[in-house]
């Protein structure tokens, strides 16, 4: 092989082979900032499986979904508020486990199917508090499956519904996108190149 073609065939290798790295690297949001609130529901018994599916309460994002989700925090910050998170990267095998509990897709992403954009770490399950963590009320619990956590449900108090606008909004402006059935779920828009992945939180021995 020539020179100059083996310098492109290797240039190529590389590209590719960072690309591929770059497709699997997830951040912690925790190294990231301290002001957010968590309760990993999934890394508890306290979740609508009723077993810990998660060795740690960790948050793992793809890095630009992180940096969205700071840009958001701060925008509630400035109102009052603050996100606490409840789920954020979860690997394809918990969401196996999720699916024969409750295999609805309008509530569980399709393991089998497109998957669900958690475990992609472009999605966050969350809610709001306010800056000196006073519980905020969107109408239903976390993982409640039915037409309370509907966002397209207008049955609730002007104060419900003022929160869950402010939650909408201000996630919409940040890039995320909501779906129809459950207030606490954001997905990343600019997901579609992303990988799914199956790798366990890394948690310490
Ligand atoms: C299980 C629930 N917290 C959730 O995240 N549902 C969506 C639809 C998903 O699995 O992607
Ligand atoms: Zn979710």
């Amino acid at each position: 092989m020539n020179l100059p073609l083996l310098r492109f065939v290797t240039l190529l290798f590389l590209s590719l082979a960072s690309e591929v790295t770059s497709q699997d690297t997830l951040v912690n949001l925790k190294d990231l900032s301290t002001e957010f609130n968590y309760e990993i529901r999934y890394a508890t018994p306290n979740n609508f499986i009723g077993e810990t599916l998660y060795d740690c309460a960790e948050c793992l994002l793809r890095p630009e979904v992180a940096e969205a989700l700071l840009q958001a925090n701060q925008y509630f910050c400035e109102k009052g508020y603050r996100i606490k998170i409840y789920d954020c990267y979860r690997p394809l095998d918990v969401q196996k486990k999720m699916w024969a509990k409750v295999p609805r897709a309008t509530y569980v992403g399709n393991p089998y199917g497109n998957g669900s954009v958690h475990n992609k770490g472009a999605a966050i399950d969350i809610t709001l508090e306010t800056l000196d963590g006073c519980y905020v009320e969107m109408g239903s619990d976390y993982d409640y499956f039915g037409k309370e956590a509907h966002i397209d449900n207008y049955n609730f108090s002007k104060e419900i519904l003022t929160n869950r606008k402010l939650l909408f909004e201000g996630m919409r402006q940040f890039g995320f996108n909501t779906i129809r059935t459950e207030w606490w779920h954001f997905s990343y828009q600019k997901n579609w190149s992303y990988k799914t992945l199956n790798t366990p939180l890394p948690c310490e021995q």
